[in-house]
């Protein structure tokens, strides 16, 4: 079976199966099923950052005074809202992450072992391609994660 969040869908123009990421609305020829082991994945993330932070600052805020709770709190609402298709995870990413990969829809770009804190590293790994994690805590604040590739 495809992953949770992954559509088989015909190409129209040339009856080809192709695969339509239900979460980012993007599409792709290849089934998006991973690999065993990849050597590096790519994701796209939602920081929502707290008092407690390494660095209580970002892109949209000089000083981030929310205690940790209410930053778990505002992850599982947008989690919510991308789950239910009210918004797109690129919207609310770009919108509210506080993270300099806001201006990218949230994306990190391709990444190995041993480049992010080992708590994201983790769930990453573990998340199949189209796949959500739930909210992941790192020395950097909370996150939710989307494997692109
Ligand atoms: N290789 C790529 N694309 N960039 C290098 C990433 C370095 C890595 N970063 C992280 O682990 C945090 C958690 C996952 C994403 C991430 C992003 C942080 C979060 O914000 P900050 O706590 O730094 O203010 N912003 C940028 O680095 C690290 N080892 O510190």
């Amino acid at each position: 079976p495809l992953p949770e969040g992954w559509e088989m869908r015909k190409s129209r123009s040339t009856g080809m199966a192709y695969y339509l990421n239900t979460y980012t609305k993007k599409s792709q020829w290849e089934r998006p099923d991973a690999p065993a082991d990849p050597g590096e994945v790519r994701c796209s993330h939602i920081l929502v950052k707290h008092a407690e932070s390494r660095r209580p600052s970002s892109w949209r805020e000089d000083n981030i005074t929310r205690t940790k709770e209410e930053a778990l709190e505002i992850l599982k609402n947008y989690r919510k809202q991308i789950l239910a298709e009210e918004v797109t995870f690129a919207d609310i990413a770009s919108k509210y992450s506080d993270c300099s990969s806001a201006k990218r829809g949230g994306d990190l770009g391709m990444f190995g072992r041993g480049q992010m804190q080992k708590p994201f590293e983790e769930e990453a790994y573990k998340l199949k391609v189209g796949q959500l994690s739930k909210p992941v805590e790192t020395d950097s604040g909370v996150h939710i994660i989307l494997r692109t590739a």
